[in-house]
């Protein structure tokens, strides 16, 4: 049994940590903070969590008591990590960051992106990129893991193997995708309102999001070379969920896509690819860390369209970060996570 803690443990990546950690066998959560709940006991506050951590309440947070735990998740705005980190490493605790603090390799353009300066530059050498599909080796030794954003993992899943093939022109590919209104925060925000996100859809950041860096970043990775990416995100009417709708197009003689994404993704035990044909709905990946991947060629031209769907908050946050717990801690990568989707 381990000792892990929750920094930021009232907003919706870190109340689904706590959801998913009463289900793991090997992790107990003896620490978890807020400033503005301090003193307040977990289930008053989310009662779905009655009878899994009834002693445990917010406290402030402390870097000495969070240091003595084997591992700490940070679920804060951006920023907060690069404040406590490096104390943190210094005690011997393994960090697991979900803000996007140490995600991007190049502290410049943290900072032009995020509009502050990096906190912790010197500890990007050794973050390691949390999307196991691609990196599983070194997260199995990482003392700290980035864990990708949300619509970034959703996006490399779908191109991933294509991309590793070489099989589509890397500079033309389109990301068209949609999110549900939990991935901007629980914080108070009008455009979350039920009033302004229900019975509407708009897209956002059609110039410029700041996971563009971060999905061109990977996406560069896997193709060893450049990669000119247009993203755009769209807030949906919908809770949790994102929906990646991905273009590329062919410059090889592609064999069978189906074949190529079902070998690329056997034996990976949170992706699943499905049937020739298939529309993979978010509804089916709901309160699960599966992406469900569906491959298209329409009318066998030079165009495939990839379709991806995670849940922002599980496969898109909280649950790739305890598959990432798993993997440092030498316990089976799917250990907590394989509950199905609540349907309908
Ligand atoms: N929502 C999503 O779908 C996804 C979110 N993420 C990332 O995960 C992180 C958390 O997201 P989310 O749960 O939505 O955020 P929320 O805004 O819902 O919650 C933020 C939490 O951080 C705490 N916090 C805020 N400021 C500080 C601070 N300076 N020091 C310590 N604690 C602080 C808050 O509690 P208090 O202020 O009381 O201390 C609160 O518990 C963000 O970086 C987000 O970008 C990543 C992928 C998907
Ligand atoms: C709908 C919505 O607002 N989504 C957020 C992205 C989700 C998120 O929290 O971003 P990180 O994964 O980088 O932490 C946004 O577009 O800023």
């Amino acid at each position: 049994m381990i000792k892990v803690g929750i920094v930021g443990g009232t907003g919706y990546t870190g109340v689904e940590l706590l959801r998913l950690l009463a289900m793991h066998p090997h992790v107990e959560v003896t620490a978890i903070t807020s400033r503005s709940e301090a003193g307040v006991r977990v289930s008053d506050m989310y009662p779905n969590l009655r009878g899994h951590y009834d002693t445990l309440a917010f406290s402030e947070p402390d870097a000495k008591q969070l240091g003595r735990l084997d591992a700490v998740f940070f679920a804060t705005p951006h920023g907060v990590a690069h404040a406590l980190a490096s104390e943190l490493l210094d005690q011997g605790t393994r960090v697991i960051d979900l803000s996007a603090d140490f995600r991007l390799r190049d502290a410049d353009e943290w900072a032009q992106w995020y509009g502050q300066p990096h906190g912790a530059p010197a500890l990007l050498g050794e973050a390691v990129y949390g999307l196991p599909e691609m990196h599983r080796e070194q997260i199995k030794t990482a003392r700290l893991v980035a864990v990708p954003g949300c619509y970034p993992t959703a996006v490399q899943l779908g191109y991933l193997p294509l991309l590793e093939a070489g099989l589509v022109d890397a500079g033309r590919l389109i990301a068209d995708c949609k999110s549900g209104v939990t991935g901007a925060g629980r914080g108070a925000k009008v455009g979350s309102l039920l009033a302004e996100a229900s019975e509407s859809m708009k897209a956002y950041g059609a110039s410029g999001h700041r996971h563009l860096p971060e999905i061109r970043q990977g996406l560069t990775d896997i193709q060893a070379g450049a990669v000119s990416l247009t993203f755009v995100p769209h807030l949906t009417p919908m809770i949790r969920g994102i929906h990646a709708t991905l273009y590329s197009t062919l410059i090889e003689a592609p064999g069978d896509l189906q074949t190529l994404f079902e070998r690329r993704y056997a034996g990976e035990p949170c992706v699943d690819v499905m049937p020739p044909g298939s529309h993979p709905e978010t509804r089916s990946v709901k309160g699960t860390n599966t992406c469900r991947i569906a491959v298209h060629r329409p009318e066998n031209s030079d165009t495939v369209v990839v379709l991806s769907v995670i849940d922002n908050l599980v496969k898109g946050a909280s649950g790739q970060a305890v598959q990432n717990l798993n993997l440092m801690f030498g316990y089976d990568e799917a250990t907590g996570l394989s509950a199905p989707a609540v349907m309908p």
